[in-house]
């Protein structure tokens, strides 16, 4: 059986997404559509002899971002019943700082009438970073002393603050807040915080931000549902503190929040960054920042159209605006680019949030919940290249470098293999690596785990086990600058950025090409590195001739073409 689709005199190359509706029979092959089906569909049966498919239409040949909803009937009968989700909406703490806020945030959810979202929530402001502050505390300071940690007061008067001025009731978050004081009780009693504790303690900004919303758009009369993300099937590795998302949380995560909203519709309000561990079944968190992958991986689950993350900023940006305020906002990127960006430091993205967006191929868009009309950062597979030179440029400060000569003959095999096997037996992840017969140069990730920096005691454990078999050199205090862009003009990228660097007189200690082919990495000392990425946004993203560009000017004052 198959369905043909008559897409309104619209014409040329049309993507189909077939969302799951009520029933999971009868499976049916959809060889007609142009583009693949990325699963097995199925429809509601609304009499004998039809069936009603949900279809989302994306016209890739006229306007890339157009979307057409359409109730498909086998046959061509058009429905007008509308049975699923239509996009994720994810706002972050920054857009979730007060009740002013959270009001500005439901309004502009309920501003897209046709939207029918799901919506991931982060905990208020910078509630996370209280909890781990109140955690470590209370490690130290005492069970006495729990109720007074500043920490706990200030998350304590924020969100029954934020409850008051929202009108909403206080027993939605009573119990949490009563929990979440005991909790710390228990560390301080135990004088430890271990990191399944410590992923616990955090859960509790998400599971408050999520129940106050909920409850503020009820008492608003739009009907919404709070979820747990650890109680609807986000199941994640047992890494506490940077848990992995397994493949069974899709289908289950599809049928829990789809079955729902077919027996009791409400918009579903998803806390963002946790999960539920596969073998303990403890509470999980994914990551600093770590509800961009709870959307992207919310938006794979029901194959929705479009995934949106709102910031505090107007999208992804040339480069860090605290580095830099005049950064400007990419308007379009690929998954590859923003992975990499988000990998290489810009805090705008979790590192690990593109990998379900890509693999569904559902476009992501980076919007800002202070200013809804700027367009923001479209992130899709593929974009137009033939122009683009340099897209972003990112700083990760901090970073242990490492320089490794062999103590063996040239050409010694197994030389490589041995140096990384030293690191994932430490546990230790490579960055940016570089190497020649008898060398190897790379840096260390220094924010693998809540951004923490590697400990002395770590580095010192690495050194010894490689001075076994090489040469060690350790040069702390160093920062990555990766030019994000499109390698194919590496060498126009490399001409311009060292010709920058040189004007600096800044010395380049390593340098790479990643394999994703849109990164070119490079090392210089941490004191010089804010200070090569202005002179490096300035040379490649300001119109104005700079110091730097004066250089490439040619005889007749008009700027040569590099760039
Ligand atoms: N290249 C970049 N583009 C945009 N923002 C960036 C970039 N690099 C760093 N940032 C910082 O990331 C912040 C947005 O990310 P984040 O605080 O995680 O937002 P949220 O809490 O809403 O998820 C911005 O306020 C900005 O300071
Ligand atoms: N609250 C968590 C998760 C998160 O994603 O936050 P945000 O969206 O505000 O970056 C954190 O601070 O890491």
């Amino acid at each position: 059986m198959s369905i043909t689709l008559q897409l309104n005199g619209v014409q040329g190359n049309v993507a189909v997404t077939l969302r799951r509706s009520f029933q999971c029979k009868p499976r049916i092959g959809f060889a007609a559509f142009v583009a693949p089906v990325p699963r097995p569909c199925c429809g509601r049966r609304i009499s004998n002899d039809k069936v009603a498919f949900s279809v989302t239409c994306k016209m890739t040949t006229t306007t890339s971002d157009v979307l057409k909803k359409k109730n498909v009937t086998e046959n061509e009968n058009l429905s007008d019943s509308e049975t699923s989700f239509t996009c994720v909406m994810k706002f972050g703490g920054s857009s979730l700082a007060s009740a002013e806020r959270m009001k500005e945030v439901a309004s502009l959810i309920l501003s897209f009438p046709e939207e029918r979202p799901i919506v991931v929530l982060s905990a208020m402001g910078k509630t996370t970073n209280k909890l781990l502050l109140a955690g470590e505390k209370a490690v130290r300071c005492g069970v006495v002393n729990v109720s007074g940690i500043d920490e706990l007061c200030f998350i304590k008067d924020l969100h029954l603050r934020t409850i008051d001025e929202l009108g909403v009731d206080r027993s939605v978050i009573a119990k949490h807040l009563e929990e979440l004081e005991q909790l710390l009780k228990g560390i301080a009693m135990m004088k430890e915080l271990t990191k399944r504790t410590q992923d616990y303690l955090v859960s509790f900004g998400e599971c408050m931000s999520t129940r106050i919303f909920a409850a503020y758009l009820n008492i608003m009369g739009v009907k919404a549902r709070q979820y747990d993300a650890f109680e609807i099937g986000f199941i994640t590795t047992d890494d506490f503190t940077n848990a992995d998302i397994l493949e069974a949380t899709y289908p289950a995560v599809a049928k829990r929040l789809h079955g729902d909203w077919l027996s009791d519709p409400a918009i579903p309000i998803v806390t963002g960054f946790l999960g539920k561990a596969r073998k303990s079944c403890a509470v999980t968190t994914l990551g600093r920042g770590g509800s961009d992958l709870t959307a992207t991986t919310i938006g794979k689950a029901l194959g929705l159209p479009e995934i949106q993350v709102w910031k505090d900023v107007d999208g992804v940006l040339t480069c860090d605006p605290n580095i830099y305020p005049k950064a400007e906002p990419v308007p379009n990127l690929t998954f590859d680019e923003a992975a990499e960006l988000a990998y290489f430091g810009a805090q705008v993205l979790h590192p690990q949030s593109m990998r379900p967006a890509r693999e569904s191929d559902i476009p992501v868009r980076v919007k800002n919940s202070y200013n809804p009309k700027a367009p923001g950062t479209l992130i899709t597979k593929a974009r137009d290249m033939s122009k683009a030179v340099l897209t972003s440029i990112v700083l990760k400060r901090n970073v242990t470098m490492l320089d490794i000569v062999s103590t063996r003959m040239l050409g010694q095999y197994g030389f490589l293999a041995k140096v990384f096997s030293i690191f994932e037996d430490l546990g230790i992840s490579v960055d940016v690596v570089a190497t020649s017969e008898v060398s190897v140069s790379l840096t260390l990730d220094p924010s693998k785990l809540w951004s923490r920096e590697l400990i002395q005691q770590e580095l010192d454990h690495v050194v010894e086990e490689l001075e076994k078999i090489a040469v060690v050199n350790l040069l702390q205090n160093r920062s990555i600058i990766s030019l994000i862009g499109n390698v194919q003009r590496s060498s126009l990228i490399l001409e311009k950025a060292f010709h920058v660097l040189r004007t600096l007189g800044v010395t380049v200690q390593m340098i790479s090409q990643g394999a994703s082919k849109v990164n070119i990495s490079l090392v210089v000392n941490d004191s010089e590195a804010e200070q090569c990425v202005r002179a490096l946004h300035s040379a490649f993203f300001e119109s104005e001739i700079s110091e730097i560009e004066k250089g490439y000017t040619n005889g007749n004052g008009s700027v040569a073409e590099h760039c």
